[in-house]
């Protein structure tokens, strides 16, 4: 059963996702206790360790965790493989409601951040005045953004506002990950359910407004809507809020420097496991 976790190149992140793709398949059946004695550096005694940490019970199967389980052990995996020499590069989504500042908190992160890679999208939207080709986006014709959904060259995309369509090239994003980086993706709700589905071990922020009435504020005060455009997002908003409870985490966008450092941490493979933490 060993070869089913550590069979050639395959790292555990990969056995993970296949196992949480196919529960009943080889890697779904692995048991917890099988799958982690088959990581570097872990024997029996840390083992049980790590299960209580996790509060997963020994007797689990890998494709009977609970989503939560799943995260936590996702997590750990990610950490200890970075800290034992693999790459525990992680793809992390920055998605939330129109205007809450996805693009401004990114772009802090673009300009403050060098050592963090942001994905780079194509969109078949005109580019605004400031907006740099390559750097913001990359602009293709619809021509163009069809030969990419029909070549797979794209890892999601879709169609934001009822307008232009968006999409995450795939390309450098394996890349990026092959190379043990971490990368960025700042992409609309529809978007990260479509990386959750693709790549279940990336990590979802959920980028919440302080209140209501501010993200009303930073919509119109932004001003790139007229007044009917503004309320049709408005409403999508609305909706866009009640998809919170799908993502890993929440970061809420009061200052831009704090909600970019808060981003950027989450980008860091989390350290291996501390002392056990007491039961309460
Ligand atoms: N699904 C998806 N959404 C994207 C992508 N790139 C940008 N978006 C989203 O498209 C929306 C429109 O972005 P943009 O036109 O730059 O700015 P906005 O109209 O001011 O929000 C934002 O919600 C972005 O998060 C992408 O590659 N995929
Ligand atoms: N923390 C913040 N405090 C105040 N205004 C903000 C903050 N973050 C973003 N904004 C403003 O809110 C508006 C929407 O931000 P934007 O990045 O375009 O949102 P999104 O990309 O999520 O649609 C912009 O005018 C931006 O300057």
């Amino acid at each position: 059963m060993k070869a089913a976790v550590t069979s050639g190149e395959r790292s555990p992140l990969d056995v993970l996702r296949v196992a949480f793709d196919d529960p009943e398949g080889v890697e779904g059946r692995l048991r917890v206790t099988e799958f982690l004695t088959a990581m570097p550096a872990i024997g029996v005694t840390k083992r049980e360790r790590i299960l209580e940490q996790l509060e997963i019970s020994p007797a689990k199967r890998l494709g009977g965790l609970g989503r939560l389980q799943r995260r936590r052990l996702r997590e750990f995996v990610s950490a200890w493989v970075a800290a034992h020499g693999g790459t525990g590069s992680r793809l992390v989504v920055l998605a939330g409601p129109t205007a809450v500042g996805k693009g401004t908190v990114a772009g802090y992160i673009r300009d403050n951040h060098p050592d963090v890679k942001l994905s780079v999208s194509a969109t078949t939207r005109k580019p605004r005045p400031g907006e740099v080709e390559g750097e913001h986006y990359f602009f293709v014709d619809d021509a163009e953004f069809d030969r990419l959904i029909a070549e797979g060259e794209l890892l999601e995309w879709a169609t934001v506002h009822n307008a232009s369509r968006y999409g995450t090239p795939r390309g450098p994003v394996d890349d990026a990950i092959r190379a043990g980086s971490s990368v960025l993706l700042e992409i609309d709700i529809q978007g990260a359910r479509a990386v959750r589905e693709a790549m279940p071990e990336a990590t979802l922020i959920f980028l919440q407004p302080p209140t209501w009435d501010e993200l009303v504020r930073r919509l119109v005060g932004r001003g790139t809507e007229g007044p009917a455009e503004q309320q049709r997002r408005l409403e999508t908003a609305k909706v866009e809020l009640e998809a919170a409870s799908e993502f890993d985490h929440e970061v809420v966008n009061r200052d831009v420097a704090e909600a970019a450092q808060k981003v950027v941490d989450l980008m860091k493979p989390t350290k291996p496991l501390g002392r056990a933490r007491s039961r309460p």
